[in-house]
């Protein structure tokens, strides 16, 4: 049995007034071992925040379902969602609570009425233990985040579904979020995380899915991907124009470029190009290819899945 397993996932969105329908989930496949610390990722747009809704109980699937511990989320709503703990996106917070307030009254949800030992270790390890009499409405919009990881753990959930946990977060916060969940991972805690921070995908993640228009055109380990990617990246500065056939391939930030090249043979004739075409570069140097590489990559790509047949399921 599987943490998750998600089979044959659809969810339409009905057509209103002049807009159609939307496919925002296309017959989505894949399990979650337990333990597992798994990467959901994919463009604005693509599907995340209506897979995780559906597994948090908060939309209804089309059809296919998800179960969890081997719970559905629909007809064994109540199991399933003991066995999870989802930090939501969104801030979603009672300005009238303390943190400890809001987490007592969590726990109270869950049956949990003697749970201070609990609650008083998870403001420790989120660095909350000042604040754990302070209103709501009164801390930052990164202590509220923290809250909303302790509020997701109260009840000692062992799979932990993170939606964007870092979006607009600093990097000390993301340290002691990282250092948390790792530290829960491994004590066996499964661990399901979208984010558009595709280093932090790569530095934590056993295993990706790559979602597309709602369907899933990846599904492999993080070293795999990485293994299959294009080789190397041409990284560069400058201030000139790339000619077309370059700039099409190009991930240009400001004066930065990166083309990516399979071989040796690849990378002397991108400059050529750049020499015929007279772009002058500036600290030129060539790297290997990344986990942002390799999703642009397969973003970009004719729809070719990677790791998964053409049901969504894992080869
Ligand atoms: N309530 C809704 N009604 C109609 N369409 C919706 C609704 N919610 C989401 N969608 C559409 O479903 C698709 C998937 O959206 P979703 O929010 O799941 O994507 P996402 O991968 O989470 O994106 P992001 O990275 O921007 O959060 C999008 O085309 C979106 O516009």
């Amino acid at each position: 049995m599987s943490a998750i397993s998600i089979q044959s996932l659809v969810k339409t969105f009905p057509p209103r007034g002049n807009a159609p329908a939307v496919h925002a989930l296309d017959h989505v496949s894949f399990d979650i071992g337990h333990g597992e610390f798994f990467g959901l990722l994919g463009p604005n747009g693509a599907g995340k925040t209506t897979l995780i809704s559906i597994l948090a109980g908060l939309a209804r699937a089309s059809s296919g379902s998800i179960k969890v511990h081997g719970f559905d989320v629909r007809t064994d709503y109540v199991q399933a969602r003991r066995h999870l703990g989802i930090v939501p996106q969104e801030l979603v917070f009672d300005p009238f609570f303390t943190v400890r307030e809001a987490l007592r009254f969590q726990s109270g949800y869950f049956g949990l009425n003697r749970n201070d030992d609990w609650i008083d270790e998870l403001l420790a390890g989120l660095g909350l233990s000042d604040k754990a009499n302070a209103n709501m409405r009164q801390l930052s919009g990164g202590m509220k985040r923290r809250v909303l990881v302790a509020q997701a753990l109260v009840h000692r959930p062992p799979v932990i579904v993170l939606d964007e946990p870092t979006a607009g977060v600093d990097v000390e916060l993301r340290q002691t979020l990282w250092h948390f969940v790792a530290d829960l991972n491994r004590k066996g805690h499964t661990v399901l995380l979208t984010t558009h921070y595709l280093e932090e995908a790569e530095a934590l993640c056993h295993r990706i899915a790559m979602l597309k228009k709602g369907r899933v055109i990846a599904l492999e380990k993080t070293s795999t991907l990485l293994a299959n990617a294009t080789a190397n990246v041409l990284h560069f500065k400058t201030d000139a124009t790339l000619p077309p056939a370059l700039a099409q391939l190009a991930r240009i930030t400001g004066r930065m470029v990166e083309l990516p090249a399979h071989d040796p043979q690849e990378i002397e004739q991108h400059l050529a190009a750049l020499r015929q075409a007279g772009v002058p570069v500036e600290e030129l140097e060539i790297r290997k290819a990344d986990l942002e590489d390799v999703f642009i990559t397969l973003m970009n790509a004719p729809s070719c899945p990677t790791g998964v047949d053409a049901k969504g399921v894992q080869a």
